[in-house]
């Protein structure tokens, strides 16, 4: 079974490495939308895998660390891309939530990229 919570976060970025003349490479701001999912085990008591409480707690330190900051000053988010901020939120929550089983950024309600850690393609 896999339960996720979902998130926002508001940031600015620029995208540093874009061809000249990309709109991107200007400074720019999103609503990013972020799901962290874990798998496990319903639990025979609980009835839950994970208490949805416990979710919000591991994401956090997270959320502070990145709402309302410019991503590139943020160290490993030099190139803020949705894939690396992923990448990114991944390795500081694996640690510390066990079966986390992927995340999930979006940058708008179009455009976004799932990632389930650096065993999966
Ligand atoms: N694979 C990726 N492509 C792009 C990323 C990214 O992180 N990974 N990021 C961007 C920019 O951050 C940009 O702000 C978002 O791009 P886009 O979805 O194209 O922006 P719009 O919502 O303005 O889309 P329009 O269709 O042009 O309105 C770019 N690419
Ligand atoms: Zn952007």
């Amino acid at each position: 079974m896999d339960v996720f919570r979902v998130f926002q976060v508001e940031a600015a970025h620029f995208l540093p490495n874009v061809p000249q003349g990309h709109k991107c490479a200007r400074m720019h701001g999103h609503s990013f939308r972020i799901e962290i999912h874990v798998s496990g085990d319903v639990g025979e008591d609980t009835g839950w895998v994970m208490d949805f409480a416990d979710l919000k707690r591991a994401f956090q330190p997270i959320h502070d660390q990145l709402d309302h900051h410019l991503l590139n000053d943020i160290n490993g988010l030099e190139n803020p891309t949705s894939e690396n901020l992923a990448r990114w939120i991944w390795s500081r929550m694996a640690d510390s939530l066990p079966g986390l089983s992927r995340v999930v950024v979006q940058e708008t309600c179009n455009a976004g990229c799932s990632y389930r850690g650096p065993d999966v393609a």
